[in-house]
């Protein structure tokens, strides 16, 4: 018995030292079953599910920049005189934070490069997310069961913007230190308890001595610690309700059809990170940002001219920009409408995307689960509120521009300005009009598609002397593919008296969801797609070319 003992000691010892680590760790942690259930996970390919790997990527190079720059920075608003290696500001006054940004930039060893990588990496992220947003958006991947998944990516959108606007204010230069000037005044506009919070937040009276430490916090622990949190839970509810696809041969509601996570996606998202990591580091290499030796320290009493921020803050600053400067007086109070009213715009332009999943669920009343995407053309009306958004959210970017646009394009500012005014209420109704024009066009042509083959270009003539266009039938995958989706039926309210004669009740939300239901759903709202009938007839013979 003893030597079985040894003999089996002796082999087990015989195991390389991977597999003996791995043993080790299963033992403790358990990760053979946990790898076992999740390396194997299907996911499906397609490009555009890359984005949300993009904003994955940068988030990381974004930590691991950031970390490297608090070794150097210090968050501090002290007086200090500057005296590090570029001369022109040589013997100026300025805060320890600026000072130490310089010194990164200057002296120390590939400061300036972490320091350009952290902020294109920022500016990347959020333009990735936007993006990624939007694809959610437009394939309707956010219907049940991801709308929890939607809600945790909208608020790291929002999050992502607060921690960018808190990150480019920790330098204090006069660029970042006039958007936080321009933050305090909004803060100001709030009736009887702006001034309060003004004060409760940079520890009295504007600047202060304090508002750099206490953005520091906030922008190296609370806000991307929660979004660590968020990203974590994100992905897991990724996992976990498996990964929406699009219509196509062999796909249902209820398979995935694509490659395992390992080693498939394993290989291809490492690579992907180097790729990402890659382009914003030669981007940051030539690309030069945010340079503040050239902007100078932040002095109350100053601003730079052609002041902007960072593109996501862009629409904020222009809904400021272009607002009358009302202002009403009550009882020896001012009330400064011009900025209170942007101010409470602001997040409602943000929520208008946010709630959109849950308008949709009420007005079609679809309890089902979806784990097919849409095809943006296959729901008009969504697809056209989207794009409403969009343009809504660019055209105060050009507001939040419109000193650049005026010194650029040699227009009047005031032109500018009116323009925007205008086109802040036009511009969404005309694009969602649009929008929907095209959506529909595009169902025609999938329906004629689908009835009469791809138009080949070919034409030939008949004995009779016709001339006809050689039409080429679909593939049956094409076919499935321009056909699988659902086309709901708009809901109805009923008779409005019952059979007795009596008038029936019917709550204004009832009345009010069936003509949102009409507008997603009624007639010219969605193009019939074909019928199995309709194909069968045409094909068989009649009216085929
Ligand atoms: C830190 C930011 C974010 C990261 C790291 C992230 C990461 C990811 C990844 C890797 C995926 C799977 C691949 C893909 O579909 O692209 C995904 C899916 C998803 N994301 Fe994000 N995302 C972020 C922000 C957002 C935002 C802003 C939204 C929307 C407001 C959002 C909503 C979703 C939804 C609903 C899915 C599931 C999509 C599906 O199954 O088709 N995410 N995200
Ligand atoms: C989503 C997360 C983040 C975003 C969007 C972001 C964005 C930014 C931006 C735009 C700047 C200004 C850079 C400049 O031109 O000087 C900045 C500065 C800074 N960030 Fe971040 N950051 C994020 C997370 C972090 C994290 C996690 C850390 C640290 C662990 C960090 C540390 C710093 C430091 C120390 C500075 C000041 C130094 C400097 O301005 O060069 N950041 N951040």
């Amino acid at each position: 018995m003893s030597t079985t003992t040894t003999s089996d000691s002796r082999s087990r010892e015989k195991a390389p030292a991977g597999e003996r680590v791995a043993d080790w760790a299963d033992g403790r942690l358990g990760i053979y079953s946990l790898a076992k259930a999740n390396m194997r996970k299907i996911f499906p390919d397609h490009w555009s599910f890359m984005l949300g790997e993009v904003c994955l990527y940068s988030f990381i190079i974004i930590i691991l920049t950031g970390v490297y720059l608090t070794l150097f920075f210090h968050p501090s608003m002290n007086e200090v005189q500057y005296n590090g290696s570029y001369v022109p500001l040589q013997g100026q006054l300025m805060s320890e934070a600026f000072n130490s940004t310089m010194h990164i930039s200057f002296d120390v060893r590939g400061g300036l490069l972490i320091r350009q990588i952290h902020h294109w990496a920022a500016l990347v992220f959020l333009a990735g997310m936007f993006v990624h947003m939007m694809r959610v958006f437009f394939t309707g991947a956010f219907r049940k069961p991801r709308e929890v998944n939607w809600v945790f990516g909208f608020l790291l959108f929002v999050l992502g913007m607060f921690t960018g606007f808190t990150g480019y204010s920790l330098p204090d230069d006069l660029l970042s230190g006039t958007g936080v000037r321009f933050m305090e005044g909004a803060i100001l506009s709030v009736p009887i308890v702006g001034t309060y919070l003004s004060f409760f937040l940079f520890g009295g009276e504007f600047p202060g001595g304090d508002f750099v430490a206490r953005f520091y916090s906030v922008h190296i622990l609370l806000l991307p610690g929660i979004m660590l949190g968020l990203v974590v839970g994100h992905l897991i509810l990724v996992f976990y309700h498996k990964h929406t696809q699009f219509a196509g041969p062999g796909k249902t509601n209820n398979n995935v059809v694509g490659m395992p996570l390992l080693p498939v996606y394993m290989a291809k998202a490492g690579g992907f990170f180097f790729l990402v990591f890659g382009v914003v580091a030669a981007i940051s290499a030539v690309a030069q940002i945010n340079p503040i030796w050239a902007i100078g320290p932040y002095r109350p009493d100053q601003v730079s001219t052609g002041a902007q921020p960072d593109w996501y803050m862009g629409f904020s600053e222009g809904l400021i920009r272009v607002m009358p400067g009302w202002e009403v007086n009550l009882w020896g109070h001012t009330l400064v409408l011009g900025v209170f009213i942007p101010l409470v715009i602001f997040p409602l332009v943000l929520v208008a995307i946010a709630v959109y999943p849950f308008l949709e669920s009420w007005v079609t009343g679809d309890k089902r689960e979806h784990h097919i995407l849409d095809r943006p053309r296959n729901v008009p009306t969504r697809t056209a509120f989207g794009a409403a958004w969009i343009s809504w959210y660019f055209v105060l970017l050009v507001g939040g521009g419109n000193d650049i646009w005026a010194t650029h394009f040699h227009l009047s500012i005031n032109s500018i300005t009116w323009f925007v005014r205008i086109a802040f209420f036009i511009v969404p109704v005309l694009v969602f009009i649009a929008t929907k024009r095209i959506c529909l066009g595009l169902q025609r042509r999938d329906r004629d598609k689908v009835l009469h083959g791809r138009e080949s270009g070919i034409i030939k003539r008949l004995p009779h002397g016709e001339f006809i266009e050689v039409h080429e039938p679909l593939s049956q995958d094409g076919l499935h593919t321009l056909t699988a989706h659902e086309q709901y039926m708009p809901a109805e309210i009923g008779p409005m008296v019952d059979e007795n004669g009596v008038e029936r009740k019917v709550p204004g939300t009832q009345r009010l969801r069936a003509k949102f239901s009409k507008g997603f759903y009624g007639e010219g709202n969605q193009i019939p797609k074909p019928t199995v009938e309709e194909y069968k007839e045409i094909t068989s013979g009649h009216g085929h070319h």
